[in-house]
């Protein structure tokens, strides 16, 4: 378990055991993550399926009591996955941290409250699975421009290419225009 920063972010990497027939890992142990320091209960699981390469989704939070902390893992193609601290308090406010992900590895990203989220596929039929623990709050969603200034976000997308965005995350908004504490 690698902390990134000091808001509590941390890339996970499971044991895995092997055998002759493959692998086993246990991609969540509430009891183990417990002992960890990450005493979580996830109430909602969900996948997003990203057809090619250069898909953005993202930078998303929920916010107040809608926060949501979140486990990311990719399980198939690749993804650079992207947090970033929006807690005013913390020493790590709007700073950004990158980490690749892969279904090649078994490595984890997760993410506490008061993170903005967002990931760039790598590769063309990229599943993302992740938990949260809060629901979905459609009401309470905010979201930052991909390539807002501030954040600065150095996305590996290829040479020339715009990333491929909803309509809602072409049509974000800059950190610099949303007036309240966006989490
Ligand atoms: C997030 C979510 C969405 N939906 C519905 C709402 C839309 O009809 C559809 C697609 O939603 P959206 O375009 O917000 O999906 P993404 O752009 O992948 O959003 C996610 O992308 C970034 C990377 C995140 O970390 C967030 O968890 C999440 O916001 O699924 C649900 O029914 N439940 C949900 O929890």
């Amino acid at each position: 378990m690698t902390p990134l920063g000091s808001g509590g972010l941390l890339l996970i990497e499971p044991p895995v055991y092997q055998d002759e027939r493959g692998e086993f890992f246990e991609s969540w142990n509430e009891r183990t993550f417990a002992g960890l320091g990450i005493p979580v209960r996830f109430v909602q699981d969900n996948q997003s399926l990203s057809l090619r390469r250069g898909t953005l989704r993202g930078i998303h939070f929920q916010t107040g009591g809608f926060a949501q902390a979140k486990l990311i893992r990719c399980t198939s193609g690749a993804i650079q996955d992207a947090a970033v601290d929006l807690r005013k308090e913390s020493p790590d406010y709007l700073r950004v941290f990158t980490v690749d992900l892969s279904a090649d590895d078994v490595r984890m990203l997760f993410i506490p409250r008061g993170f903005g989220h967002g990931f760039l596929t790598l590769a063309d039929h990229t599943i993302v699975q992740y938990k949260a623990d809060a629901f979905y709050e459609p009401g309470s969603e905010g979201s930052i421009r991909w390539d807002d200034p501030v954040l600065g976000i150095d996305w590996k997308l290829p040479e020339g290419m715009t990333p491929i965005l909803s309509q809602k995350d072409a049509a974000a908004p800059y950190l610099r225009s949303i007036s309240k504490n966006p989490a």
